[in-house]
This record gives structure tokens, sequence and C-alpha cells, in this order.
């Protein structure tokens, strides 16, 4: 079901980032170009696994999008998409994000008190940007329904794990400077 999203992992090209092996993949960096069947692969996926009795798909600039607005396409809900700019509209909640080899700020606008989300993004790996957004979206007073990573890194979904959040994926990787592994998937 996942046969091209996991063959195209497999040969994914691994560059160090200081010391973080980052790999470069079409649907976490839009690079060389994302083949169609893969977004439908990975949203074929979510819709499999995840708890879509929600009001808004929450996603966060940029690689999220693609995946998320593909999903939103298919399930008909719509998207908020968490920011890396400020608007300064009221009640914009700014929270810090941290990743393996950046920091920065995430701006959130559009959420209600007792909106019922669900979380989808392209990857989870330190877990940094997905504990900044999920907290930002309780201070909102959002309803967490559940968070879904197309594909998992490290160690970072579970530390939210052992935090008590809901964290699912589809594809489970090891990355190293020589490559990527698949350790496990859907
Ligand atoms: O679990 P973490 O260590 O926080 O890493 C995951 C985040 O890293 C990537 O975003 P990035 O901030 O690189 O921006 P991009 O989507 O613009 O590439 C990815 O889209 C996730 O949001
Ligand atoms: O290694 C990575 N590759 C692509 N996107 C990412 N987001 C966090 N880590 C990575």
């Amino acid at each position: 079901m996942l046969n091209k999203l996991i063959k195209s992992l497999e040969n994914a090209p691994v560059i160090m980032k200081g010391d973080y092996p980052y790999f470069i993949h079409p649907l976490t960096d839009g690079v060389p170009e994302l083949d169609p069947d893969i977004v439908r692969e990975a949203v074929s996926g979510i819709i499999r696994i995840a708890d879509l009795d929600v009001d808004k798909i929450v996603t966060v600039e940029a690689m999220g999008i693609p995946v998320a607005t593909a999903l939103s396409l298919a399930v008909s809900i719509p998207i908020v998409v968490v920011r890396k700019r400020a608007y300064n509209l009221p009640n914009e909640i700014v929270v810090d994000q941290q990743t393996g080899y950046s920091k920065g700020k995430l701006y959130i606008n559009g959420i209600e008190k007792g909106d019922r989300v669900i979380l989808v993004d392209d990857v989870i790996s330190t877990g940094g940007t997905a504990l900044a957004t999920l907290k930002a979206l309780e201070r909102a007073g959002a309803v967490i329904k559940d968070f879904v990573a197309v594909v998992e890194k490290g160690d970072g979904a579970k530390m939210l794990r052992e935090m008590g959040y809901n964290v699912k994926s589809l594809v489970k990787i090891e990355v190293s400077k020589d490559g990527v592994r698949i350790l496990d998937h859907i």
C-alpha cells in the first residue's frame, strides 16, 4: 500500500546538517519532484489510521502543506496552517519551535476554543515542532483528537507518547550518514 513511499525513502539521499543526518525526500522537501502517487499513498494511509471526526486539519508550513491539502480534498475538512511569520491578529498564539537543525517561532491563528483538530505533518523527528504546535493548540482551547506524521524518524514521537500524546505515523525510519533504513510501517 505504501510501496512508492517506502521505495523512495529507501533511496533518499542524506546530507549532514552539522551532526544531524537529514534525509532529502520529495514529500518532506519537494525535492527533486513529488510523485502524486506518493501523496495518494500517504493520504490513504492517514485515512486508514487517523481519527478524522474533527472540525479542522492543522499542519505546519512548509512541507506539511502538500499532504494536508491532499487530505483536506479527500475528506472535505478545512486546513489551518501554522505559519512561521506573524500576522498580529487578535488572539494569535506564538510559540518557539526547535528542530534538529533550526530554531524559530510558530504563529497560530484560526483555532477557536472547542475546535476538534487533527495535527498532520510530513515528518516527526526531535518532536520539537509537534510539541510546540500541540502546546499552542492546547492554549487555543482546541480538542486534539489525533496527530499523524507520514514519516517518523528518531525519538521525538516516543517522547510525545510518553508525555501522553496520541502520536501515529505511517513509516518509521532510521537515518544515518550512510542512508535511510525502514524500521516499520503500517
Ligand atoms: O520533529 P522535528 O525535529 O521538529 O522536525 C519535524 C519538522 O521539521 C520539518 O519542518 P521544517 O521546520 O524543517 O520546515 P519545512 O517544512 O519548511 O521544511 C517538518 O516539516 C516538521 O515540521
Ligand atoms: O531529516 C529530515 N528530512 C526532511 N525533513 C525533516 N524534518 C525533520 N528532519 C528532517
